[in-house]
């Protein structure tokens, strides 16, 4: 499996995930250009490093493209030749590009599979929405369904623009959580609290609170009334969460999310 972009962010977690879930870092090649960051990468992983995407593409079954939106034409330009003649499946990671943008770039015929994963892939914790193209097995799927599965949970979508919906729940949703916490430390910090202090508890809530969730058999809903006493603390800071307007903002902020997505779409050179 080769991984174009392999040490940046999204891809070195998900590379990051696999590996520690036991697949074999000798199967995974990450390509880059910064060949010092790569370097340090590999060391650190134990997968092979190139910074030539065509060799390691060279023989490749599963090529997984995972560079910034706004290099994805050139890249995909600069292995057109290569992926049409071999047709490997290709995953791409990529926010706001729709299929019919690779099969311009990469030529017609390509099997291409759209993952959209998350950061806490790292640490098997991740989310990946998955949404097929035309001429797509099976076997594909399955590849496609055992690298989501090794660093979390996966959800295959019927639609394209359900690609758009993931990345607003789990692909950004990371995000709002590090902004929430962030918050909160801040926050203690400001009431007098030691910084780190704030952050072990911080974190330690954070954790709490999802594992909990997780493992409950009754929803957030009752877990939130769960620690709200009648006239207590919590309900004094949830009703000023809800007077704030937090609800709705979590609404307005997850549909910009998912509208950047498809404006994305819309700026790419054609
Ligand atoms: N960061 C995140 O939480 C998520 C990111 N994504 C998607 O993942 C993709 C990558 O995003 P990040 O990892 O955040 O960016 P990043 O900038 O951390 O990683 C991209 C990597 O690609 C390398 N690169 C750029 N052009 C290249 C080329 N022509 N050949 C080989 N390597 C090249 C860069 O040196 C860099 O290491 C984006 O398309 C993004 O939409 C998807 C889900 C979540
Ligand atoms: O912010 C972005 O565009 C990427 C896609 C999902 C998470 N990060």
């Amino acid at each position: 499996m080769v991984f174009i972009g392999g040490a940046g962010n999204m891809a070195g977690a998900v590379i990051g995930g696999m590996v520690a879930s036991g697949y074999p870092a000798d199967n995974i090649v990450a390509t880059g250009r910064d060949e010092q960051k790569l370097k340090d990468f590999c060391k650190r992983t134990g997968v092979h490093g190139s910074t030539d995407n065509l060799a390691a593409i060279e023989e490749a079954d599963v090529v997984v493209l995972s560079v910034k939106p706004q290099g994805m034409k050139a890249m995909c330009e600069s292995l057109a030749e290569k992926v049409s003649a071999r047709k490997p499946l290709v995953i791409t990671l990529a926010a706001g590009i729709p299929l019919a943008a690779y099969q311009r770039w990469l030529g017609a015929g390509v099997p291409i599979v759209r993952a959209m994963p998350n950061t806490p892939a790292l640490v098997g914790t991740g989310v990946t929405g998955l949404y097929a193209g035309d001429g797509v097995t099976d076997e594909h799927k399955s590849v496609a369904t055992q690298m989501a599965d090794a660093v979390g949970i996966a959800l295959w979508v019927e639609q394209e623009s359900g690609i758009d919906q993931v990345i607003a729940v789990s692909g950004s949703g990371p995000a709002y959580y590090f902004q929430f916490m962030e918050s909160m430390i801040d926050a203690a910090e400001k009431a007098g609290m030691d910084r780190a202090d704030a952050e072990r508890l911080t974190l330690q809530t954070a954790l709490g609170a999802a594992k909990l969730a997780v493992a409950a058999d009754v929803d957030v809903a009752q877990l939130k009334r769960n620690v709200m006493s009648p006239n207590g603390t919590t309900e004094r800071a949830i009703k000023r969460f809800q007077e704030g307007g937090l609800p709705q903002l979590v609404e307005q902020a997850m549909g910009d999310c998912a509208a950047r997505a498809a404006e994305m779409a819309n700026e790419l050179d054609k």
